[in-house]
């Protein structure tokens, strides 16, 4: 069984404690959102846990009683931060840039093509990537990312540039890769209503400390959500048993 463990991670900035002694568990074949308000960390405790930013504690990946080497760990950036004049299958393909030679081998852009179909991106493939939408980056960028098989995959913001379908399907995705790969997707949400849908397990930051870690109707309750975002929610639940949140008034407490 793969496992994710943080311990008592610790993040200082220009001399302010941002991550405050943060651990947490994940296990293989889940998805896992993080949650809380803008500033709240969880940027910052992502990008510590893909060794992005230096930290205090202990961050590691265990496999069958192994632990892993911290490159099986993928992060995502949010969107805004990548740019390039290369095609959408260079892209994808470059996500394999640790097998990569002089000479291509045939089962790699095999690998490529059927990734672009699974995610519909096929008709994009010849076209450059900085021509694209802000969502269609998003997905190529989700495509590039999980062709190299990491153990560890962390979204940062994934859906925020969506629609709705594209929405669903990324986050279909990656319930399926984490499933199929034995992995563990760790990905920060601002929708709670996806994250309810969505989520195995949810990370609430607040103040850059663990707030609760969870099963998303352990999270999705009224008393907690409105003490961490301070705004007065509805929960209700759907036919099919998810939480749905819609926010009424910033709260007056
Ligand atoms: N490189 C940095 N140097 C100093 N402070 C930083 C740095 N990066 C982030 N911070 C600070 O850390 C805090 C948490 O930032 P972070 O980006 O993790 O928030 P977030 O929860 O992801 O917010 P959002 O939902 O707005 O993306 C903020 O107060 C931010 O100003």
């Amino acid at each position: 069984m793969l496992e994710l463990r943080v311990k008592d991670v610790m993040v200082e900035l220009d001399k302010h404690i941002i991550i405050d002694s943060v651990s947490a568990r994940f296990t293989e074949g889940t998805v896992n959102s993080v949650i809380g308000v803008n500033g709240a960390g969880k940027t910052v405790f992502v990008k510590a846990i893909a060794n992005l930013l230096p930290h205090q504690g202990s961050i590691s990946i265990i496999d069958r009683g192994r632990e892993l080497d911290r490159k099986k760990i993928a992060y995502v950036p949010q969107m805004t931060a990548i740019n390039s004049e290369l095609t959408v299958f260079e892209m994808i393909l470059l996500g394999k840039v640790l097998h990569l030679t002089w000479r291509v081998e045939k089962e790699l852009l095999r690998e490529v093509e059927l990734l672009l179909n699974r995610m519909k991106l096929s008709q994009l493939s010849n076209k450059r990537f900085s021509t694209l939408s802000g969502g269609q980056k998003q997905m190529v960028i989700m495509a590039q990312s999980i062709i190299a098989k990491p153990k560890v995959l962390l979204l940062d913001e994934p859906t925020s540039a969506l629609d709705l379908k594209h929405q669903i399907e990324l986050l279909d995705m990656s319930k399926e890769y984490a499933e199929e790969n034995q992995a563990i997707c760790l990905v920060i949400m601002h929708d709670l209503s996806l994250v309810s849908r969505y989520s195995d397990t949810v990370v609430v930051l607040h103040k850059g400390t663990l707030f609760k870690h969870d099963l998303p109707k352990h999270v999705m309750e009224q008393n907690l959500l409105e003490q961490v975002y301070g705004v007065e929610v509805e929960v209700t639940e759907t036919k099919k048993g998810f939480k749905a949140i819609t926010p009424l008034n910033v709260s007056i407490r």
